[in-house]
């Protein structure tokens, strides 16, 4: 896979692991330098990757605050 990250001005560096959904490459933003985890997702795990890009944003403090402060809770 490293001409396809190459071709979006990603520098390929090395392999980092593999799990359940695809493979997770080391690489460099060529534009800005910086480094980066990708991950390849395997054929047929699309919804999968969808989901984990929800689970993975950073929630807001409003949403926090909610959990925290919610009337079933103690
Ligand atoms: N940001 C990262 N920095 C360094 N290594 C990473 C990073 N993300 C993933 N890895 C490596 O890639 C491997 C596979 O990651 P991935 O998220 O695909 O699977 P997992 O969460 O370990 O397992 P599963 O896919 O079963 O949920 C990890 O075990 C880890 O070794």
């Amino acid at each position: 896979f490293s001409s396809e990250l190459k071709s979006r001005s990603k520098l390929y560096e090395r392999f980092l692991g593999e799990g359940t959904f695809g493979k997770v490459a080391k690489c460099t933003n060529l534009s800005t330098n910086e480094e980066v985890a990708i991950k390849i997702i395997k054929n047929g795990f699309n919804d999968t990757a969808k989901d984990e890009i929800k689970v993975s944003s950073p929630p807001s403090l409003d949403a926090l605050l909610s959990l925290v402060l919610h009337p079933n809770l103690n």
